[in-house]
């Protein structure tokens, strides 16, 4: 019998763009639900990754990259909603890298000191960079003394490096309670969402370097019918300049990126997926809080 009482709770994923954050969380998932990328700054969307387990329900939010440049709308809308969980969920991971450590990080921990609410985990992720761990310390030893962290864990998000360590960790920390949303659920976002971000993951892979910064993908339309999805998707860039590099010579680039994830929605929904894909122009979007409030960036994430 088993007679440690369930667990269930919220714990909020924070740290500065590219730390790995996302990496961590399709690694404790053991499921690739959010996008990841070299290009820092890819994550808008708070995405919720559910993990049931005999001992608990323990339900990740990933939150934006907190960003420095709070003049555009779109960084603005992110650092709200990076500072709106850290104050209403059970237990805060705070990552950072290994040896790195940047003014970025200095604001997200200034912000922990402000806002944190609940326990706080320093998470110091790449440590399969370095080739002996003890080279953390000193970095430790500096943090350490900056805020009371319930535990300070090195880990490798990509190798899987000490995460079981750090879930035992979380484990420690939720409260007891019941489960909250049901077993088999791994996500609360909605299908349309998720064909959404496959078409940025695609449009992040296929691009590169080349990506324009300001790209944003709608998607238009989402049906059911006869056993299979119809889906219609946008792509909204700033320029005309830019909609040619999406699109690519004679639409090569564009019908390369559509197949691609045509494929993984087919594997994803587990029927026939018809997609399209359209790529518009819209000017200065993100320099444009109504017209982000109308792409679903809600002020009160
Ligand atoms: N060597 C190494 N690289 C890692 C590790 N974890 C993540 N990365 C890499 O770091 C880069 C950024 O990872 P992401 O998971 O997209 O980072 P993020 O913090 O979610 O980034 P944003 O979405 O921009 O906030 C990717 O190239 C990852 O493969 C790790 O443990 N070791």
């Amino acid at each position: 019998m088993n007679s440690t009482p369930f667990r269930s709770g919220y714990i909020a994923i924070i740290g500065r763009p590219n730390v790995g954050k996302s990496t961590l969380i399709n690694r404790i998932l053991g499921q690739k639900l959010c996008i990841t990328s070299r290009r820092p700054q890819t994550t808008r969307h708070r995405i919720l990754g559910i993990k049931t387990t005999d001992e608990g329900q323990f339900i990740y939010v990933d939150t934006p990259g907190m960003h420095s440049d709070g003049k555009k709308a779109m960084n603005r809308y992110m650092n709200r909603a990076a500072a709106a969980s850290i104050d209403d969920v059970d237990v805060v991971l705070f990552v950072v890298e290994g040896l790195k450590w940047t003014e970025d990080d200095q604001r997200v921990l200034k912000r922990i000191q402000q806002d944190a609410r609940s326990p706080v985990i320093l998470v110091l992720n790449k440590a399969d960079k370095l080739s002996d761990k003890s080279d953390l310390l000193p970095q430790i030893q500096e943090l350490a003394p900056q805020y009371d962290f319930a535990a300070v864990v090195p880990i490798s998000a990509r190798k899987g490096m000490n995460t079981d360590v750090l879930e035992q960790e979380i484990a420690k920390l939720m409260p007891e309670g019941e489960m909250i949303f049901d077993e088999d659920q791994l996500t609360d976002r909605s299908s349309r969402f998720l064909a959404g971000e496959i078409v940025r993951e695609k449009l992040f892979r296929y691009l590169g370097q080349e990506l324009p910064y300001s790209l944003t993908v709608e998607i238009e339309q989402f049906e059911e019918e006869e056993g299979m999805y119809r889906i219609g998707a946008v792509v909204y860039v700033e320029r005309s300049g830019q909609k040619s590099i999406v699109i690519g010579k004679k639409g090569e680039q564009l019908k390369l990126i559509g197949q691609d994830a045509r494929l993984e929605m087919e594997q994803l929904f587990g029927c026939k997926v018809f997609l399209q894909i359209w790529v518009k122009v819209r000017e200065g979007w993100s320099d444009n809080e109504r017209m982000l409030r109308n792409l679903g960036y809600n002020d009160d994430l």
